[in-house]
């Protein structure tokens, strides 16, 4: 199973690259976690904030393949514990898709994305800077792998 983190952001600071990369590298080729940024619209002054989160879906779908099993990333989404995401990560693999895993931008993800989502996972009840949330996205699939396996990383 390939599993695609398409989020909204380019241009991340270091630290934000490095926490993803520390988890993201772990992952063997049969749980591989790959992220494919996608540019966020113009919220420049006057800029029109609709006609960027139009942009950001349109990118976002072209990303998207029609054999993905798609997870929206969602502050309201199913809060998954790590068993029971390992659970969803053993279904995902049965099925013999691929997952994409959408972040939005600043507003969230456009009505297109959310209406193509399976399903919805939040990771706290709070609102997450989309640059933490990979991080936190890519330590967490790494733990599911790790509880799936039986290896130590996870207690
Ligand atoms: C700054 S947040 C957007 C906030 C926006 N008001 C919303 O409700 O979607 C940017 C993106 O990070 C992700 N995100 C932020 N907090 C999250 C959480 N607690 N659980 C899951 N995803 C989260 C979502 O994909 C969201 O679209």
């Amino acid at each position: 199973m390939k599993i695609r983190l398409i989020a909204v952001g380019t241009k991340m600071p270091r630290w934000v690259e490095q926490g993803y990369q520390e988890y993201a590298k772990r992952l063997p080729r049969e749980f591989s976690l790959e992220l494919i940024e996608i540019a966020p619209g113009n919220r420049g002054k006057n800029a029109d904030i609709e006609r960027a989160i139009q942009k950001e879906g349109e990118l976002m779908m072209s990303k998207i393949r029609s054999s993905d099993h798609v997870v929206a990333l969602e502050v309201l989404g199913n809060p998954w514990s790590t068993e029971q995401l390992a659970k969803q990560a053993e279904g995902w693999q049965m099925s013999g898709q691929d997952v994409a895993l959408l972040v939005g931008g600043p507003e969230g993800l456009a009505p297109e994305c959310r209406q193509r989502a399976n399903q919805q996972w939040s990771l706290s009840p709070l609102t997450l800077p989309h640059p933490m949330v990979r991080i936190l996205l890519s330590e967490q699939i790494y733990r599911a792998w790790s509880l799936i396996q039986g290896h130590p990383y996870h207690r």
